[in-house]
């Protein structure tokens, strides 16, 4: 838990506000983001830079709401994006197309259109066949296209092999031992500027060492280049910093930076950098609340309003996320950690083991496993670290509508987006005889 969600007299808090409160003004399931741990993640993340040129691309598919990007935009960042979607949501939000880096595998020419319209600072090329295609819109639209290629370093990043992109299997950027060969290509291609080079090599990583070896081997590329006559403007070394949801212990912020100065220095390459999660993790919360406590031959269900339509994370990767009662009960256990093998529950607390599941009809909904909480019917919840890959990655599955999300600033909550509706879900569908 940050200073930002903190108990006090065992009522759960963002900021100054009882997060209680939120969840009966604007119902559950609600995200609940802190401004000032936005705003908090993101400072540090330009202090730990500020002795060399760079530019912090915020990874908007980390989380896109307007709120977050409009206040990210205004603390200075530019923004990694990987859809027109995307590029639409910050020219919206207020950021500047000329601090937009766009990358992906899979990019349409509608897309590269809607970019070059935009004038973006750099599209992040992850092919050959999509020089070419750049190259010859480029050349349709009279615009010369400004291109960073994506090297896969074949960097091992350590982290679940979902959210790995630096090997050599995967799908993301371009051979290493093509590079320069690609890099040749784009420099003869006469509606491409090449001006960059970039990598990322996953999501999640806890380790500062990877990042380290995947930019001493782009830098390596960046020396061929410079001697058969490339010269380069910026390098992009890409996101992928992890948060503590449990125990892990990530490099701070500023260790991160250090580091990355540190294999950098003498150099004059401007830094890019496209960090998502470590900017909005821990600065948002799913609440939600306990429809019905069912207590099975094997295991107790605290059956909760929020499902893996809200949050796919602990679907989708088996991911943990702190599960904390908006309002603590008397004698309650204050971690909800993952008791160990033998463990029983307290009888002191009255707590039991739960798995917190919800409404979805697969197994696979749930939000935590084993957790032992002192609850009752009704509660309020706090599914904590939910503020990056959360709300983004939500889905209308079982056509439930999209939870409502709010910031709370200080002692002031503004509501960022309203529940949807379910006449909003199929308003665009036709019923044909
Ligand atoms: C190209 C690119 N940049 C940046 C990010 C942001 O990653 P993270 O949220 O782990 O910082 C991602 C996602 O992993 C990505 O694919
Ligand atoms: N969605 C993932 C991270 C993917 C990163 C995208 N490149 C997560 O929740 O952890």
């Amino acid at each position: 838990m940050t200073e930002y969600f903190h108990y006090q007299q065992d009522q759960l808090y963002a900021e100054k506000v009882a997060l209680s409160e939120i969840a009966q003004r604007f119902g559950t399931p609600c995200y609940v983001y802190s401004r000032a741990a936005l705003t908090d993640s993101y400072r540090q993340f330009a202090e730990a830079l500020k002795s060399r040129d760079h530019l912090i691309c915020y990874a908007v598919k980390a989380n896109s709401n307007l709120a977050i990007l409009n206040l990210f935009a205004r603390l200075g960042a530019g923004f990694d994006i990987v859809s027109g979607g995307e590029l639409q949501r910050v020219l919206a939000a207020g950021g500047a197309a000329s601090k937009v880096v766009f990358s992906g595998v899979g990019k349409s020419e509608a897309e590269m259109r809607q970019a070059l319209e935009a004038e973006i600072l750099c599209f992040n090329v992850e092919s050959a066949p999509e020089l070419d295609r750049l190259n010859a819109l480029a050349g349709s639209m009279g615009k010369v296209a400004p291109v960073s290629l994506r090297v896969n370093p074949d960097v091992d990043a350590k982290t679940h092999p979902y959210i790995s992109t630096g090997l050599k299997q995967n799908k993301f950027g371009v051979a290493y031992t093509e590079a320069l060969e690609l890099y040749r290509k784009a420099a003869a291609m006469p509606n491409l500027r090449v001006t960059g080079m970039d990598c990322h090599i996953g999501s999640q990583l806890t380790e500062t060492s990877p990042f380290i070896a995947a930019a001493e081997k782009v830098l390596a590329l960046v020396d061929k280049l410079a001697a058969a006559g490339i010269t380069l403007e910026h390098l992009d070394l890409g996101g992928g910093l992890g948060i503590r949801y449990d125990d892990e212990t990530p490099p701070s912020i500023a260790e991160y930076g250090k580091a990355l100065l540190a294999v950098l220095q003498g150099r004059s390459e401007k830094l890019i950098v496209e960090p998502g999660r470590v900017l909005v993790g821990n600065a948002g919360v799913l609440l939600t609340r306990i429809e019905y406590l069912k207590h099975g031959e094997e295991k107790n269900f605290a059956i909760v309003d929020a499902a893996m339509n809200d949050l796919m994370r602990p679907a989708l990767y088996d991911a943990w996320h702190a599960i904390l009662p908006v309002q603590r009960r008397q004698n309650a256990p204050l971690s909800n950690s993952l008791p160990q093998a033998g463990e029983r529950t307290s009888e002191k607390s009255n707590s039991q083991i739960y798995e917190v599941v919800g409404p979805i009809c697969e197994t696979g909904d749930f939000i935590g496993h084993a957790r032992e909480m002192a609850v009752d019917k009704g509660d309020a919840l706090a599914v904590m670290s939910a503020g990056a890959y959360g709300m983004s990655m939500s889905s209308n599955y079982n056509t439930r509508p999209r939870a409502a999300e709010v910031m709370v600033d200080g002692a002031v909550v503004h509501l960022v987006r309203e529940r949807e509706t379910v006449r909003q879900l199929y308003a665009s569908e036709k019923i044909v005889a």
